[in-house]
């Protein structure tokens, strides 16, 4: 059995780039990359099975991380699935990592395979190279999975940052080549600051649709993330995941 930890990856702006190779298609973006990590058991098995939070889902990802090696996937997180978290990157990653450790796969197909999975499924663009890396505050400045994307941390004074669910929703919806993505990205690296990431983010998620009543806030898909302690209780707290997904 194979343990692992992987942290949550929450974008706050992204720009899909298509390319005819799919480990280089992706999107370049802001995202955070935090902490709780999510906790994966990885174990062989006779044909794929994901169970996640105690249930045992429909994976479409299968399909493709299935070429790695048939794996039973086991996680734990502490945000659920399907809201805007990346967990889909996450399940992607802990079966790649897994079967590099259990069956012997080399690192670069089983990064490659869970962010192809990722794409062609349309369950997420940059979550896999984010989670993979860690580091709480990431520029993602070229797509696609390790090994082809590029990721700055960007070191900013950390400030208290909470999110909240609020409705599933597919992530197809949210993949959208918006041109004021660029120019949000440029804005927040002429000011790199938390304060600054999240009105950047803000107005991207406007301009997708998505609204957020909180001060100091924004809506990415499914969930609320927040800048500084919330009035009322019911919200996540979170610190920057410094380090990327490990083994163990
Ligand atoms: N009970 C379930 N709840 C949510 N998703 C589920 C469930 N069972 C299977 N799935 C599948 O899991 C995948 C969730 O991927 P999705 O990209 O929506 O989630 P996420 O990674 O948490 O969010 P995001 O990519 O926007 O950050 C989808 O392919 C969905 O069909
Ligand atoms: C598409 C996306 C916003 C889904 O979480 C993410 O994968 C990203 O930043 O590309």
């Amino acid at each position: 059995m194979v343990l692992l930890h992987i942290p949550v990856s929450i974008s706050g702006i992204w720009y899909p780039i298509k390319s005819e190779i799919v480990s280089k298609t992706g999107s370049v973006g802001l995202t955070l990359v935090l902490e709780p990590y999510s906790v994966f058991e990885v174990k062989k098995s006779d044909t794929p099975v994901i169970v996640f939070n105690g249930i045992k889902i429909d994976f479409p990802n299968v399909a493709v991380l299935k070429r790695l090696g048939d794996l039973r996937v086991e996680g734990e997180a502490k945000v659920p699935l399907g809201y805007g978290y990346g967990l889909s990157g996450s399940i992607s990653l802990a079966y790649a990592l897994g079967a590099s450790e259990i069956y012997n796969v080399s690192e670069r197909v089983a990064l490659e395979t869970a962010h192809e999975s990722e794409v062609l499924f349309n369950n997420g663009l940059g979550d896999v190279i984010s989670q993979y890396y860690g580091g709480g505050l990431v520029y993602r400045k070229r797509p696609g999975a390790p090994g082809y994307g590029e990721v700055e941390r960007v070191e900013v004074e950390w400030q208290e940052v909470y999110s909240k669910p609020i409705e599933r929703m597919s992530t197809k919806g949210v993949i959208r080549q918006l041109d004021i993505a660029k120019a949000l990205i440029q804005e927040f690296l002429e000011d790199r600051t938390l304060k600054k990431f999240f009105e950047v983010s803000r107005r991207f998620n406007e301009e997708l649709g998505f609204h957020s009543d909180y001060n100091d806030s924004f809506r990415k898909k499914g969930l609320i993330v927040k800048l500084g302690n919330p009035a009322e209780s019911g919200w996540i707290s979170h610190v920057p995941a410094m380090r990327g997904a490990y083994v163990g």
